[in-house]
């Protein structure tokens, strides 16, 4: 291999760092500048250099530069500074560059871009990706719904990118491992079809048939490049996520994260939130706010907690109010999902149902206790909704995660102040600690980022064949007991400066259950020493 073929590329190079005698053997004596810096100093240096850079965007960029250079210390770096830096290489930073990727298109990082118009090219296209690395984890996204943030095309690609980075910084999953997948199918965002600058397809959303068997070959190319590979499906549109996870769930390990990273996340937090007030989940009613992918998702595992709790299928369902654009879902909605229709409500549970469409009158008729939002609707949990949940309960729990900030359903300082403190919050983009009354409210983190590097960690050391409920239930619960609820203001999750140990405590709880499930590879017995074995650190 030639110097310059080592430098330019990032899983191989280290930059200064490379010693004397790595630069006699490779052939680099003379590339590089002389002094033999350690990674520490190289940190040193990118860190300070990040510092300097004015906002988001630029320091995001910065970073960029780092990550398509040299991935161990763009790695090194991430997991020492992981709080300061999630938000910029991740959510919420990363909206306005998956808006704005095609302007700002450098490299492509290494991403496999499968086509609608070529889908013959699909399988070559993962192999010249992947370049002969050994994959064991696909993020794939189609960027139907990107965030909520909607229909982005290829330049989607950056949620597989950014969701792959948390994995390796929060779990240690292997960098060379990996392998972000977009699916370029077209889109239906006017923007970039009318921008001369956009990358991907200019041409509509291919739907049907045709979009399936699309999906339906890049899951066996994938599979059969690279055998125990590992699939997580990203920011799908609402009519496809659950039906691809379903699809491919009991056959191989596929994990959708808006449906079962969001679900795992809220019921642990709404478990958490139980630890501070005292109260049992079958107490309980919820109501979701956007009943849509990540809304759905959450209404189910709760749904499957309420039933492993010893309440009947019947029973658990009445624990549930779904409400979208429509209002509170009733059986004879017009436009239902399939997944909505099993919660729907009968008109005659309530004397007003025709009023029924404004979620504070919908409130002082349901007196929901768990309110969850992920309608996209900046501001929708209003004060006077607020006010009426908190006429009702005494702890109300309220979770805004729609994502990014511009789009979340209340600020913690106002739900704080409209309930007077007794609000359990937490938010989906990270929040600052908020005082009112001279407590100090931590606020928990509900995205899936603390959940789905774990579960993966756990599945990739089990070589798990499946992805079961069992496994992600027991994800759920693995984040129990980490917060000190009896401190005045505690968060209803641990906070992302622990992610590297709490993410430990997911994979063995995940890993633990599938080999008690007989869903491990056989070779795999003990969870903690497979999980040690796989783990990945950023030194060279
Ligand atoms: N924090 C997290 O971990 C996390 C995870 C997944 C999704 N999310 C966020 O949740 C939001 C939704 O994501 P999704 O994947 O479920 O999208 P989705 O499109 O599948 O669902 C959104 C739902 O909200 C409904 N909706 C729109 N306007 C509404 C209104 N005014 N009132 C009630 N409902 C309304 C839509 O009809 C749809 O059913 C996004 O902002 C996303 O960022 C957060
Ligand atoms: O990406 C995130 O921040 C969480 C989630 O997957 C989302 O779609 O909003
Ligand atoms: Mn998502």
């Amino acid at each position: 291999m030639k110097a310059i073929d080592i430098i330019h590329n990032p899983f191989k190079n280290k930059g200064t760092a490379f010693t004397k005698e790595e630069r006699k053997k490779l052939g680099l004596i003379g590339t590089l500048p002389s002094d033999v810096q350690t990674i520490e100093q190289q940190a040193k240096r990118v860190y300070d250099q990040y510092k300097i850079r004015p906002d988001g965007m630029q320091k995001r960029k910065f970073l960029m530069e780092v990550f398509n250079t040299n991935r161990t210390l763009f790695y090194y770096v991430l997991s020492h500074h992981i709080e300061e830096l999630l938000p910029i290489v991740y959510d919420p930073v990363i909206a306005p560059a998956i808006e704005q990727y095609s302007e700002i298109f450098m490299l492509p990082q290494e991403a496999a871009f499968l086509s609608i118009d070529d889908t013959d090219e699909i399988e070559e296209s993962l192999k010249n990706a992947a370049d002969g690395r050994d994959i064991r984890l696909i993020v794939v996204t189609d960027a139907e719904g990107i965030l909520g943030i909607g229909d982005w095309g290829t330049n989607g690609v950056n949620i597989s990118v950014g969701k792959l980075m948390i994995y390796t910084a929060a779990a240690g999953i292997d960098p060379s491992q990996v392998l972000p997948v977009s699916l370029d199918v077209g889109t239906n965002n006017e923007t970039l079809l009318n921008d001369p600058l956009y990358l991907g397809l200019k041409h509509k959303r291919v739907t049907g048939e045709k979009y399936y068997d699309m999906v339906d070959k890049f899951v066996k190319s994938a599979r059969k490049l690279f055998p125990e590979v590992y699939i997580h499906f990203e920011d799908f549109g609402r009519d496809n996520a659950t039906k691809i996870l379903d699809k491919y769930r009991n056959d191989i390990p596929v994990f959708n994260d808006d449906v079962q990273g969001t679900g795992i996340v809220c019921l642990a937090g709404v478990l958490g939130a139980l630890e501070i007030s005292g109260q049992k989940l079958t107490d309980q009613k919820f109501l979701t706010f956007g009943a849509g992918t990540a809304g759905m998702g959450i209404a189910n595992l709760l749904f499957k907690e309420l039933k492993l709790q010893g309440l009947s299928d019947e029973e658990a369902r009445k624990h549930f109010y779904l409400v979208d654009k429509q209002g509170l879902l009733f059986e004879d909605t017009e436009g239902l999902t399939p997944e909505q229709k099993p919660f729907v409500r009968k008109r005659s549970e309530f004397e007003n149902s025709e009023e029924l469409t404004d979620l504070e009158a919908i409130i002082k008729a349901v007196k929901p206790s768990v309110m969850i939002g992920t309608s996209t609707t900046p501001g929708a949990f209003t004060e006077g909704a607020i006010r009426a949940m908190a006429a009702n309960t005494e702890r109300p729990i309220i979770f805004p995660i729609s994502n990014p900030t511009k789009l979340i359903e209340a600020m913690p300082n106002d739900l704080l102040k409209w309930t007077d403190g007794r609000a359990l919050i937490a938010t989906g983009i990270p929040v600052q600690a908020t005082e009112y009354k001279g407590v100090n409210y931590e606020i928990g983190q509900a995205n899936n980022a603390l959940i789905y590097p774990g579960v993966g960690l756990g599945v990739l050391a089990a070589k798990a064949k499946l992805v079961s409920d069992e496994m992600i239930s027991a994800a759920a619960h693995s984040l129990g007991g980490l917060v000190d609820t009896t401190k005045p203001g505690a968060a209803v999750l641990p906070p992302v400066k622990q992610i590297h140990t709490f993410t430990q405590t997911v994979a063995k709880a995940v890993c633990e259950t599938a080999i008690k499930q007989g869903l491990a590879d056989d070779s795999v017995k003990d969870a903690e020493a497979a999980i040690k074995a796989i783990k990945w650190e950023a030194k060279y």
